[in-house]
Parts: structure tokens; sequence; C-alpha cells
């Protein structure tokens, strides 16, 4: 039995509360780890059109956030860019690179080819940021031996093997809800030691694994929430500057 501990939810959780350890051994943020891949994103952008430097205004501009959050966000990694300059894009991108780890190629393992599964196998993006699907699993009989994408379909049961050769470190869940720990922990006996978990359940973990959870209902539940206040604020304005008129009128 694997020792566990609940994980940290990273959809409306407490990103902020959790931090690891920074290239100069200050610890980052989770919040602002999470920034660093949309600065990469945007610097990746700048760097494929040319421009060689970028000053903090324009890259939080590209990355949506203010300048001051980005200052604070960089200098976690020793970046304070050259004033009246701003960031060197190559050194900067090659920074942030090494600190999210994906100086080398890393291998995913898709578990589950369902509908999501098949889309995200489809999904060029990974590639372009960092990452392999090197290997697709699932459990349907129909399924396995399939090829998607050249690669080939391989049995959960084959797990082990799969992610000693093809060196796994990071997998994608796409499975039922009711079986994602069961898979979650062979996941771990594996070697798996970070899961992307798509499923809309709270997965265990021993305390050497990170779980990331994406939920699109519950962000959709969240817009849901500020919609709800918007609308609530627009029914209060006409009553509002009615009895405005009212108290200034003759
Ligand atoms: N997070 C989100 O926003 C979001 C959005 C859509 C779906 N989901 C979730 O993602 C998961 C997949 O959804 P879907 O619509 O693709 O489902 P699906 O039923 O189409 O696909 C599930 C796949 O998992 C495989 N599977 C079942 N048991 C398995 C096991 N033990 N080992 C390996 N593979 C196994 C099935 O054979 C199937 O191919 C579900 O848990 C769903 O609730 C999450």
């Amino acid at each position: 039995m694997i020792a566990q501990r609940d994980q940290l939810n990273a959809v409306g959780g407490h990103a902020d509360e959790r931090s690891v350890a920074g290239t100069d051994q200050r610890s980052i943020p989770e919040a602002t780890v999470a920034r660093l891949a949309i600065y990469l994103r945007a610097l990746v952008g700048m760097g494929k059109v040319g421009v060689a430097t970028v000053s903090s205004g324009s890259l939080a501009t590209a990355a949506g956030v203010n300048s001051a959050k980005l200052r604070k966000d960089l200098s976690y990694l020793g970046s304070y860019g050259i004033r009246g300059v701003g960031y060197d894009v190559s050194l900067l991108t090659d920074q942030i690179h090494k600190t999210l780890g994906l100086h080398q190629n890393r291998a995913v393992a898709l578990i589950g080819l369902g509908h999501l599964g098949r889309a995200l196998a489809g999904y060029a993006g990974f590639a372009s940021r960092g990452f392999r699907i090197s290997a697709i699993v699932d459990a349907d009989p129909a399924i396995v031996g399939t090829r998607v994408r050249g690669l080939p379909v391989q049995h959960v049961d084959d797990l082990d093997a799969i992610v000693r050769t093809e060196n796994i470190a990071i997998a994608v869940l796409t499975v039922p809800a009711g079986v994602a720990q069961e898979v979650c922990d062979r996941l771990v006996v594996a070697g798996v030691t970070s899961i992307l978990n798509f499923a809309p359940t709270v997965l265990a973990v021993p305390a050497h694994v990170d779980v990331r959870k994406v939920d699109l209902a519950a962000e959709l539940q969240i817009l849901s929430f500020h919609d709800n206040r918007k609308s609530a604020r627009a029914d209060c304005e006409p009553a509002r500057s009615g009895s405005s008129t009212m108290a200034v009128g003759p």
C-alpha cells in the first residue's frame, strides 16, 4: 500500500501557498511557476520574429500581467534585466526553460485514449512546448494494438515496462473517474512522479509525486460566479441612478 497524502488542487487551490526550489535556492511560489510558462510562450513568439530584447512592460503586456509582478517573478530566477534595455529574449528564454526543466525534451505517457485522450494525442502544441508523447495506454482490447500518431496503443497492464523503457516521469490521466485512483497507483509504482489529472476525482499520492488537476467544468463555474456578480451589479445600476436623479431633481 502506498503512503498517501491528499493532492493539492491546482484549480482554484492555494497556488501561492506552495513553492518550489528556485535556481538560486530561493523558493519560487507556485503562482510564479505558472506565470513563467506564460512568459516563456510570449518570449518564444518574440524570438521567432527576431526580437532580441524586450522591456518588462512589453513582456508583461504580452503575458497579460502587470510589469511589477513580472519583474518580481523574474527576480526569483536572478534575472533583473538591464535598465533602459530590458531583457535579452534568448537568455531569458533559456533561463525559464532550465527553471521549468524543459531543457531536455520530456517524455509523457497518455493514459486513456477516449474522447479527451484522442484530442490530446493529436495536439501538436505539446511538442513545440517541450513535451513528447512517447506512450499511449488504454485498457480496451479494441483499442490496444492500434496506432495513433505513429505510436502503438499499449495495454495498461504493461505500464511498468512502458514507464521504464520510455523513461517516463510525467503522465496525463484521461481515464474515467472510477478507475483513476487505481491507474494512478499503478503509475506511481511504475515510477511516474508527476501526473496531470483530468478525471473529476481527488487523487491520493505519496509526497514525492506531484498532481495537477485540470477541471474545465470548475473553470466554467468560476466564470458563472463572476457572470452572476456582473448581472447583479447591472441590475442594481438603474435603481441607483434612478434614486440619484430623484435626489438632485427639482
Ligand atoms: N478535466 C476536464 O475538464 C475534463 C473534460 C472532459 C473529460 N474529463 C474527464 O476525462 C476522463 C476521460 O473522458 P472521456 O470523455 O475521454 O472518456 P472516454 O470514456 O471517452 O475515455 C476513457 C478512456 O479510458 C480508457 N480506460 C478505462 N479504464 C482504463 C484503465 N483502467 N486503464 C487505462 N485506460 C482505461 C477507456 O478504454 C477509454 O478509452 C473522464 O474522467 C472525464 O470525466 C475531464
